[in-house]
């Protein structure tokens, strides 16, 4: 047998391999979305969402709604304060938002502490929405746990993004190169996955506050996801990521877990989300760009 011959039955192997592979995350996708898991779970105060959410609007109506809700839109800046509770959920939109609104100090320092709440809020959230998305919430929760680790014992060094990327590149702990096999990975390096994601969000958030009722949220998903995110990725993770979007739940439904009810609602708090986000990130991006570390390995 030649070499030719073995290196291409090696490829054949590969192949068939990849196909399998692909078509295991399929049906596994298919399998977790059939019993609309995100639907059929969603209970408050021991009803089902739907009826509750008729029963809240008719409160509402009756001037009895408990929750308070408090949004303020101020015209010029659309500052929103959103100080409603979604009752009986994991996720909160207010706790997003506060994470990461206060994770900016005054010097414009990213908080470590607060931005990687935010990123623990956005975990429940992908955690509502089902097994699906297990294997991104999983990712996100690697890398959070990551950098708790850097946290703990160095809440110093690693108080803002900016002290952070100083004590390592000072101690030569971000390697340029490659991704070092045998060492924790680096604070940079894991914190700049996060932030690539979060540029993600902030496209998804934007499309999804000027998006209507019979868009597809999995194609804005993918869209945002074509512009920010695929060519970050190897082509098992985008064929992995492709599947899940394909279990987006509906527009309907993604607006039940932040808890808003109305269209106009939904519009500010997504575009105020977006916005926060936009922040945080472009802070994040000028660092990286800064010290040139926008594309560690
Ligand atoms: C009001 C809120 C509404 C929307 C909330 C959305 C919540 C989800 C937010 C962000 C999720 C994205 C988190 C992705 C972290 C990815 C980190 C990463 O890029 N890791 C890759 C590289 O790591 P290394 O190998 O270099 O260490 C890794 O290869 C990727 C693994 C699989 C991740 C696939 C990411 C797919 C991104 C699209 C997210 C869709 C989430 C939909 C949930 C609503």
């Amino acid at each position: 047998m030649t070499m030719a011959s073995v290196g291409l039955s090696c490829l054949r192997y590969y192949k068939i391999f990849l196909s399998l592979a692909a078509l295991l995350v399929l049906i596994y996708v298919l399998c977790a979305r059939l019993p609309e898991v995100h639907l059929a779970a969603c209970v408050e105060n021991g009803r089902p969402c739907n009826e509750m959410w008729s029963m809240k609007e008719r409160n509402l109506e009756d001037g009895k709604d408990k929750e308070m809700i408090t949004v303020k839109a101020v015209t010029l800046e659309q500052h929103v304060e959103y100080t409603r509770q979604c009752e009986g959920k994991d996720f909160q939109i207010t706790r997003l938002l506060g994470a990461f609104r206060s994770c900016i100090s005054e010097n414009g320092h990213i908080l470590l502490k607060e931005y990687l709440s935010g990123w623990e809020e956005l975990i429940k959230f992908m955690d509502s929405l089902g097994m699906v998305f297990g294997f991104i919430s999983q990712e996100t929760t690697t890398k959070i746990n990551i950098m708790r680790g850097h946290l703990t014992g160095n809440s110093d060094e690693y108080h803002t993004l900016q002290s952070m990327v100083r004590y390592e590149l000072d101690r030569g702990l971000v390697n340029f190169k490659e991704l070092p096999q045998d060492q924790v990975p680096s604070g940079c390096r894991t914190l700049l996955r996060l932030h690539r994601a979060l540029k993600w969000l902030q496209l998804f958030l934007y499309k999804l506050s000027t998006s209507t009722s019979q868009d597809n949220t999995g194609e804005l998903c993918a869209l945002a996801y074509e512009k920010a995110l695929a060519h970050h990725h190897s082509w098992f993770v985008r064929q992995a990521a492709a599947l899940a979007f394909l279990a987006m739940p509906p527009r309907r439904e993604l607006l039940q877990v932040i808890c808003v009810r109305e269209e106009e609602e939904a519009q500010l708090v997504l575009s105020t989300a977006a916005k926060a986000i936009v922040r945080v990130y472009n802070l994040t991006q000028d660092v990286y760009e800064a010290y040139g570390m926008l594309e560690l390995p």
